[in-house]
Order: structure tokens, then C-alpha cells, then sequence
């Protein structure tokens, strides 16, 4: 996926307004966009009249960091009280799915645990599913290592580690004689402490093949304006290289991250509305279950981004088009009858 945002951001930067133009006549052929401030009301109404569930993303679409973006606690706690199952899910790796919860009852969203969906408990969880018993490495934060706690997984690695004896060092004293016998899983969150070491220690780890190999998602950064923060996609992007094999990904686009609600019942995907501000992991979560998506211009993708691929042609790329666009999540506010 990786490649085909970057073949996408590449070919944008050749795309000219006037291809744009030319090419508009061909576009009743492509996944059309809606964007719901330019439609009546009543048809906005409509359209949302079609969902008893919603799943949504939570850093870029409710909040950013620890600021609300505004509007968005109205709206949500308008669908919950309207009776919709809302989900919040989110690809973020460093607090458990309680440290979540706090954090959007704290906020003044009425969230409840069940309805949050994070990676470091899908990551607990799918080891503690296979009955894992042995020991894991974590390139990751502290929601990594006590979401494993809580199911009686043990693991280390949280924390800085730096290459201080040099490379040497590293690799007689640490890699060639002090490497962990039990550890039979790695998994890499976001790591705010990565290093060269912890790359080394991971591949190593991962050299046999054994190992289990689980990511906890692959944005590729933060969504932020002013500067560059590199996500968690950048990071395990580095460990598949030099380990020579994907990572199994827990967090969206990864289907099996909300397919139990599907497989139980507990949401229709013709009735689910899936909304995010990252394409690649959000709405095509959401065009992979079958569900409407709706796409908020307040964290990574805009409209411009949808509109470059709305002109490409390979399917994956279509993927990556919702259904509908809103510039933020509090724009729905107006549409929603209390
Ligand atoms: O923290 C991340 O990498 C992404 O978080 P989000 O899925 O809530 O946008
Ligand atoms: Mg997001």
C-alpha cells in the first residue's frame, strides 16, 4: 500500500489542472465522491438515515493528539444517543484500549469499553487466541507491553536503547551471545525510542522463522502540518527490510480488525458507515467490509488527494475513494435530528 499512496503522490506532482478538465467527462465512469456540504440537506439527511452503525477513526477525525476537534464530540454523542452502535477505532499502538476509553470519557465523548477497537489489545489478543507461550520483543510503547500483561503474555523492549559500546559491541556482546531463548514473537508499534539496536535485536529475533512477526499498523506519519513526525508504517517498513518478510498488521486496513462484528452480527455492512481521515487504512478498511465511507479533511487526506485518484485507473487505487466527504466531522452536526 505503501507504494501505490507514493506511485499516487508521484504521478500527482506530473497531473496538470487541465488534465484535470479534459479528463472530466470521462469521470461519470469512476466512483463518484459526494461531498455533503454541496448537496440539499435533506438528501444528507437521507443518506445518514442508512446507517444504525459507524466505526470511526479517532486521531484526525475526533481528535488531534490530546486537542478535540471541535464539533466532533456533539456529533458522536448525537449518533450514540440516537441509538447507533458507534465504534471508535484507531491504529494508535502506545496506550491500552482503558487508556483509550479514559481518554475519550475524559474529552466528554460517551464512549463505553466494548466499542473501542485499538491495536495494541488486537495484538494481545490475537497471540493470547493462539495460545501463545513464550516471550515477546517489542519495538513499541507501554500499551503494547500492558495490553500483553493483561493477558498473561510476558515481553521486554519498551524503552530507549542506544548503540553506546559501537557496532561491535552490539554485535559480540548483545546479538551473538545475549539474545532472549524464549522469545518467539516480535511486535513493532510506535516507538518514539527506535534505534538501530532494537532494529538489530528485531531482525535478529525474526532471522528465526518461528518467530511470529505482528505489526500493530502502517500509517505512514502523524497527521500534522507544520512538520514531518514519521508513523508507525515507518518503522515496521524498516524491520520488513531487514528481516526479509512482512508483518502479519493487526489495525485497519486489515478486515480482521472489526470482522467479528461483522461474522456475529452485531453491524449490517450495507447499514455501517466507516469515517477516517487516512484513505489507505480507513476507507479502505471500509470499501474492504462492504460499508459507506465518509472521508473528514481534518487529519492526513484531503479532497485534493481524492480527486488524483479519481483520474487513476488500477483498482487498488479506486479503493481508496469514499463515498463521501465532509471538510470536518462537525459538519454532520446540522444534518443529524436530535
Ligand atoms: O496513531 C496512529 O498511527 C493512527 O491513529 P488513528 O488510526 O486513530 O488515526
Ligand atoms: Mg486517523
Amino acid at each position: 500500500m505503501l507504494s501505490v499512496v507514493t506511485n499516487l503522490l508521484r504521478r500527482s506532482v506530473f497531473t496538470s489542472t487541465a488534465t484535470l478538465g479534459r479528463k472530466a467527462s470521462a469521470m461519470h465512469l469512476e466512483k463518484q465522491t459526494k461531498e455533503l456540504l454541496k448537496l440539499p440537506a435533506q438528501e444528507v439527511k437521507d443518506w445518514l438515515s442508512n446507517f444504525d452503525a459507524i466505526l470511526t477513526d479517532c486521531d484526525g477525525v475526533l481528535w488531534l493528539y490530546s486537542d478535540v476537534i471541535e464539533g466532533s464530540i456533539e456529533v458522536v454523542n448525537k449518533f450514540i444517543h440516537s441509538g447507533r452502535k458507534v465504534y471508535f477505532i484507531t491504529n494508535n499502538s502506545t496506550k491500552t484500549r482503558e487508556e483509550f476509553l479514559s481518554k475519550a470519557q475524559q474529552m466528554g465523548f460517551c464512549v463505553d469499553t466494548d466499542k473501542i477497537i485499538s491495536t495494541a489489545h488486537l495484538a494481545a489478543n490475537y497471540l493470547k487466541r493462539m495460545e501463545f507461550n513464550k516471550t515477546v520483543y517489542i519495538i513499541g510503547s507501554s500499551g503494547i507491553k500492558k495490553e500483553l500483561d493483561a493477558v498473561g503474555i510476558s515481553s521486554f523492549g519498551v524503552g530507549p536503547d542506544t548503540l553506546n559500546g559501537g557496532l561491535k559491541n552490539l554485535v559480540d556482546n548483545e546479538l551473538k551471545r545475549n539474545l532472549n531463548s524464549e522469545v518467539g514473537a516480535v511486535i513493532v508499534g510506535f516507538d518514539e525510542h527506535f534505534s538501530f539496536p532494537k532494529l538489530a535485536k528485531a531482525t535478529s529475533y525474526l532471522n528465526n522463522a518461528e518467530c511470529l512477526f505482528l505489526a500493530t499498523n502502517t500509517d505512514e506519519r502523524f497527521p500534522m502540518t507544520s512538520c514531518v513526525i514519521p508513523g508507525t508504517g515507518s518503522i515496521v517498513r524498516s524491520v520488513e527490510t531487514a528481516a526479509e518478510r512482512p508483518a502479519l498488521v493487526m489495525g485497519k486496513p486489515n478486515t480482521a480488525c472489526c470482522k467479528h462484528l461483522i461474522d456475529d452480527k452485531i453491524i449490517v455492512p450495507e447499514r455501517t458507515l466507516m469515517i477516517g481521515d487516512r484513505c489507505n487504512t480507513d476507507i479502505l478498511l471500509g470499501t474492504n467490509c462492504g460499508f459507506q465511507t465518509l472521508l473528514v479533511g481534518t487529519g492526513v487526506h484531503k479532497m485534493e488527494d481524492v480527486q488524483k485518484w479519481q483520474k487513476s485507473g488500477t483498482a487498488e487505487e479506486k479503493k481508496l475513494i469514499p463515498d463521501a466527504y465532509l471538510p470536518r466531522l462537525g459538519d454532520l452536526l446540522q444534518f443529524i435530528d436530535s
